[in-house]
């Protein structure tokens, strides 16, 4: 089937479940056993491809898959050519410099020094714009042991607590390389495709219904103003009337994070009845 839309998503890894769990969010089919290589949707016209998030770029690159969900970090170590479309706000981690706890390194020193990293075409990158010529060691994983094992006197290397590096016993230092977190991807330069911009709208959706909620309430229509002020929705809330004299209710999306002190401040300005429902899916 030729115009079946073919998504490349992370097979096993930190991305895998949350991608699964997001692209279920947005009305797809998700495998039922982690081991399956290819699920088809037949009723959205799309199929599934499970690969390493590693690998997905370079899919993706050579224009046979038509998108794909992987990491920032790896999208820009493959050097393939595709384009990052969507960040997806999960899978988030920083790419940082560390060396053994006490030393006190800083980027300045690395020049003529070797760093351990599995992201040997992001941190070439990197040290290239600086100007800081350095040796890196390419290690498929693990890189935490490198400097121990004396292979590396420091490592870049993905951190999310931070626990894996300290258990180590290595210090993180200099300003973070890189922001990463999960993308959808595409070609570099593919031509606009109506599959894809309905692929993006539900997961723009998903994205929504997660960061927002759905707030209700009652307040008199003298204190109106005040809040909407509070309130204001996406395109303005809906205002409608009550049956109680002088009284209106109001409806609005509101940040799930500051869903609780919005309630706080619209109780003080006498709105009564706030009720707070999720959303479970959402077109903006
Ligand atoms: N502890 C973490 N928390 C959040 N995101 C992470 C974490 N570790 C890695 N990631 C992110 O997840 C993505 C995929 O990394 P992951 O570790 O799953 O793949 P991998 O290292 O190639 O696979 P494996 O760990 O199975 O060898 C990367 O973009 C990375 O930034
Ligand atoms: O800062 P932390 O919270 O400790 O997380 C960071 C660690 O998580 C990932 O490892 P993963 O579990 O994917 O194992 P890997 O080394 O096999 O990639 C990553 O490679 C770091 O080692
Ligand atoms: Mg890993």
């Amino acid at each position: 089937m030729p115009d079946q839309l073919r998504i490349a998503v992370p097979n096993k890894g930190q991305l895998s479940e949350p991608a699964g769990a997001m692209l279920h969010e947005a009305g797809y089919r998700q495998r039922k056993d982690s081991r399956d290589l290819v699920l088809v949707d037949p009723e959205n016209g799309t199929e599934f491809f499970f690969l390493r998030p590693r690998d997905i770029a370079v899919y993706v690159g050579e224009g046979i898959l038509q998108a794909g969900i992987t990491g920032r970090d790896m999208l820009l170590d493959s050097g393939a050519a595709v384009e990052e479309v969507l960040p997806l706000g999960f899978g988030g981690s920083t790419f940082r410099f560390a060396a053994r706890g006490g030393a006190g390194m800083k980027v300045e020193d690395l020049a003529g020094k070797r760093i351990a990293t599995s992201f040997a075409g992001l941190l070439k990158g990197y040290l290239a714009e600086r100007g800081v010529d350095a040796r890196v060691i390419h290690l498929d994983g693990a890189v935490e042991s490198a400097i121990q094992l004396g292979v590396a006197d420091a490592v870049a290397d993905v951190v999310s607590t931070g626990t894996t590096l300290r258990n180590a016993g290595l210090e993180i230092f200099g300003d973070p390389i890189l922001e990463s977190e999960a993308v959808v991807i595409r070609q570099e330069g593919a031509g606009d495709d109506p599959k894809i911009e309905q692929l993006l709208r539900r997961l723009r959706g998903v994205l929504v219904a997660r960061d927002y909620v759905m707030m209700d309430y009652d307040v008199h229509a003298e204190r109106l103003d005040d809040a909407v002020a509070l309130t204001p929705g996406m395109e303005g809330p809906t205002v409608s009337p009550l049956h109680r004299e002088g009284w209106v209710a109001v409806r609005a999306m509101v940040p799930r994070r500051t869903a609780q002190a919005i309630m706080d401040d619209l109780w003080e300005i006498g709105a009564r009845a706030i009720l707070v429902t999720d959303i479970y899916a959402c077109r903006l």
